[in-house]
């Protein structure tokens, strides 16, 4: 495993468990109550881009205590479909908060991608836990990119997708126009190749003809789909998951029926890193 982990473990007595060997790591030792020391926070970012989602058990915290614990890794973003009643920034997750939206978690996407800078990450806290079901899972955008066949890294290499948010609000009433990003980008800080394709928004490749476009995105959601990539996140109460919204996609499981599940999300800033050109492979 990485060096960043050793050091972290040495240092901060954290103990880190990784779930697979590019993704996800499970992070005990740590009380996300108390405000965290410089090396506390540096550490965790360096975890963070290191295994690009981190889960911390057993943390009581209050929304005050997520959104400071956000805060740590940049500004907290207030979505615009709204906050609990308390708090604006932190945002309920769950069929009864999407109802008026056609928004579903249960397709591989990223968040808030229809923004031109779209969101650093999110900090998510399970707060009803379905009885069975609702785990969420997060893929490798590095590693979807790496395992890509040749033919398909030549195809998608310089295509930018759009991403169409009016279309999933549309019954809210409110307006977004469409944007594009690179359907591989550079990860700002880390420099991996990261295949960022929001398949929640209706994505459509620029340049490609329709039904081209559609075969691609088809061949690529194979790609997406396959579970080498991923690292998948049995939820308990008090369970919280901390990630880098830039290094891959998420997919959050549909498999509960009518239990209620309920999660609430801080989504952390924007990704104010400018977008590097990539280079030509
Ligand atoms: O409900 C979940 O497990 C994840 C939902 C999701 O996609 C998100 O919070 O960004
Ligand atoms: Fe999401």
């Amino acid at each position: 495993m990485s060096a960043v982990l050793d050091q972290v473990r040495e240092t901060l007595g954290l103990t880190v468990t990784p779930v697979s060997p590019t993704i996800g790591a499970e992070v005990a030792g740590i009380d996300l109550r108390q405000t965290l020391s410089r090396e506390q926070r540096d550490a965790l970012k360096a975890l963070l881009l290191d295994r690009k989602v981190l889960f911390f058990r057993d943390q009581d915290i209050t929304r005050d205590q997520q959104l400071a614990f956000a805060a740590n890794f940049g500004e907290v973003y207030a979505h615009p479909t709204g906050g609990v009643e308390t708090h604006r920034a932190v945002q309920p997750i769950s069929a009864e908060a999407f109802k008026k939206y056609d928004i579903r978690e249960n397709h591989w996407h990223t968040d808030t991608s229809w923004r031109v800078n779209p969101s650093f990450g999110a900090v998510l806290k399970a707060v009803h836990i379905p009885e069975v079901g609702g785990d969420t899972i997060w893929a490798d955008g590095h590693a979807i990119w790496k395992g890509l066949p040749d033919d398909l890294k030549a195809a998608v290499d310089e295509l930018y997708v759009i991403h169409d948010y009016q279309d999933a609000l549309n019954r809210s009433g409110e307006r977004y126009p469409l944007t594009a990003h690179p359907a591989i980008r550079t990860h700002p800080e880390t420099g991996q190749e990261i295949f960022w394709i929001n398949y929640s928004l209706k994505p459509r490749f620029v340049d490609l003809a329709p039904d081209e476009s559609k075969a691609l995105l088809a061949r690529l959601y194979d790609e997406v789909k396959k579970p080498e990539h991923h690292a998948r996140f049995r939820w308990r109460p008090n369970s919280v998951a901390l990630w880098d919204n830039r290094a891959g996609l998420h997919y959050a499981v549909r498999d509960y029926g009518d239990f209620p599940r309920v999660m609430e999300r801080v989504l952390i800033g924007s990704d104010d890193a400018p977008y590097r050109e990539r280079k030509p492979a």
